[in-house]
This record gives structure tokens, C-alpha cells and sequence, in this order.
């Protein structure tokens, strides 16, 4: 079978009008790739999602996914399911497990389909449940099922770096490893947990505004000369907002 891009990014930049956030990025995805996506808060990750996302539109450079130029066919955009930074549940919000799912269908929304979305996610016996009830790591699985519903041939996974709980965390490991490899889903997957990333992803992209890595995750695990470098170039990204936000 021959292997095609899943997400060609080419010489991509992008700044909100203060500098830029996003400088010359360029890299891709093949179909069946597990990314890895590395880098410090503020590196630019969820501007670049945005970007892929066609939320953002006036970057300089071209992304194409599936081989089209998103900003041509805005079609091709149907094929991504996005799971943004998790966001906080009131308690008491009425929505169910089953409202929510339904709402990531843009098409029709078939009750086979939501069904089997809340199934691949291990959330069968809690569909109709209000989501506040559940725990952070099942609502997580909630978003993840809510963008399995259009049955995307691509996922972009924003994980949140604040803390759930290693079980939960890993439970959600094993999730998006499955998705790869028994649902043939492509995924970019945003993560600070390093180790979670090299135990899963076969590749790695490691941003801080530019490309500071770009290739198979074992080629950046397996050098510790470029770990050093990345974790004092993070260090150094910190630092930076520090400055800004204290003085
Ligand atoms: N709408 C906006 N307007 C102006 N600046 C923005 C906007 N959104 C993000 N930024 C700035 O762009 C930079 C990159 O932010 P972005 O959210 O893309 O980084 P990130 O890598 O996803 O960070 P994190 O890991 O903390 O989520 C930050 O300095 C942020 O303050």
C-alpha cells in the first residue's frame, strides 16, 4: 500500500501582530503515524492546531492534509476529529454522555454511530449519565468519543498538562494506542508526559515556535544530547514567560 501524508506543513509562520509564534514549520504526518507533538507552554502547539484546523486562516505558508490544500478545500477539514485542552464540567450541567457525543456529528447524526464511538471508549454502561457525574478522566474519554463520531481518518489530541491521576492517565494511554492501531486512526497527539510519548508515538515533533526536532521517536529518545538540548531550551521558553508575566 503506498504510504501517503496524512498533514504535509510547509514553511508555516504566524504571529497574533506581537512577534512570531509560529516560525518556518514545516513537517509531516504519513497515514497510520502515532505524533508525538513536544514542546513548552507557549511554543506555539494549539496555534499550529488551529492553524491545521482551518480556525486560523491567514498564516504564511501551505498545509495540506490527505494531499489538499486546506485553505482551497475546507472539505478535507470533515476528516479531522479534534479533542481540545479539556475544559471544566459543572456538576450539574444536564447534557448526558449521549447528548454530548451526538453534538461531534456534523453529518446526520446516526445512533449506530454515537453508540459505537461511546463503545470504542469504554463508556457503554454510562451513556446516559449526565457528564458532570463523571470523573475527569471518563470526560475526557467523553470529548474523545464526541470527535470519533464523524469517523475521522485523522485526530488531534490536545492534552491538558494539569494533572489526572496516572491510572486515569494511563487508561487514556492504552485509548489513544488502540485508536492507532485497531481503528487506523492517524493521530498528532499533544502531550508534556515524555516518557508516555516515547512508550507509544513513532514519531516525534518537538516545537518551541520553530522546529526544534522533527523525525522517529526513537531518534530523539535515544539521544541524549538532543534531550539536554530540548530540556534547556524549555527551560529557557519558561524563564521567558516568567519575564513577562512578573515584570
Ligand atoms: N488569540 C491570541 N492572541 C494573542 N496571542 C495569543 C493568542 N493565542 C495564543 N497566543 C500566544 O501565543 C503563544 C503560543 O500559544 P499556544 O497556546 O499556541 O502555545 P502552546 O504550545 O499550545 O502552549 P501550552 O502547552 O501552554 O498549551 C503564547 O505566548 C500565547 O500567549
Amino acid at each position: 500500500m503506498p504510504i501517503i501524508d496524512a498533514v504535509k506543513v510547509d514553511r508555516v509562520s504566524y504571529d497574533y501582530g506581537q512577534g512570531k509564534i509560529l516560525d518556518d514549520i514545516s513537517f509531516s504526518v504519513e497515514e497510520g503515524d502515532l505524533l508525538g507533538m513536544i514542546g513548552p507552554n507557549g511554543a506555539g502547539k494549539t496555534t499550529l492546531f488551529n492553524c491545521m484546523l482551518g480556525l486560523i486562516e491567514d498564516y504564511d505558508g501551505r498545509i495540506e492534509i490527505f494531499g489538499e490544500d486546506i485553505r482551497k478545500s475546507r472539505k478535507v477539514l470533515q476528516q479531522i476529529g479534534y479533542v481540545p485542552q479539556k475544559k471544566s464540567i459543572e456538576q450539574g450541567f444536564p447534557a448526558t454522555v449521549e447528548d454530548i457525543v451526538s453534538l461531534g456529528a456534523t453529518r446526520k447524526p446516526s445512533k449506530g454511530n454515537i453508540s459505537q464511538a461511546i463503545e470504542t471508549v469504554g463508556l457503554l454502561d454510562f451513556k446516559d449519565r449526565r457528564i458532570g457525574e463523571l470523573s475527569g478522566g471518563q470526560q475526557q474519554r467523553v470529548f474523545i468519543a464526541k470527535a470519533l463520531v464523524n469517523e475521522p481518518r485523522l485526530m488531534i489530541l490536545d492534552e491538558p498538562a494539569t494533572g489526572i491521576d496516572q491510572e486515569t492517565q494511563n487508561k487514556f494511554y492504552s485509548l489513544v494506542k488502540k485508536l492507532n492501531k485497531e481503528n487506523h486512526i492517524t493521530i498528532i497527539w499533544s502531550s508534556h508526559d515524555l516518557e508516555a510519548i516515547n512508550s507509544i508515538a513513532n514519531k516525534v515533533a518537538c516545537i518551541n515556535r520553530s522546529m526544534f526536532f522533527h523525525g522517529k521517536s526513537h531518534e530523539f529518545f535515544d539521544n541524549p544530547e538532543l534531550l539536554r538540548k530540548y530540556s534547556e531550551s524549555s527551560m529557557q521558553a519558561h524563564m521567558h514567560d516568567h519575564y513577562h508575566h512578573h515584570h
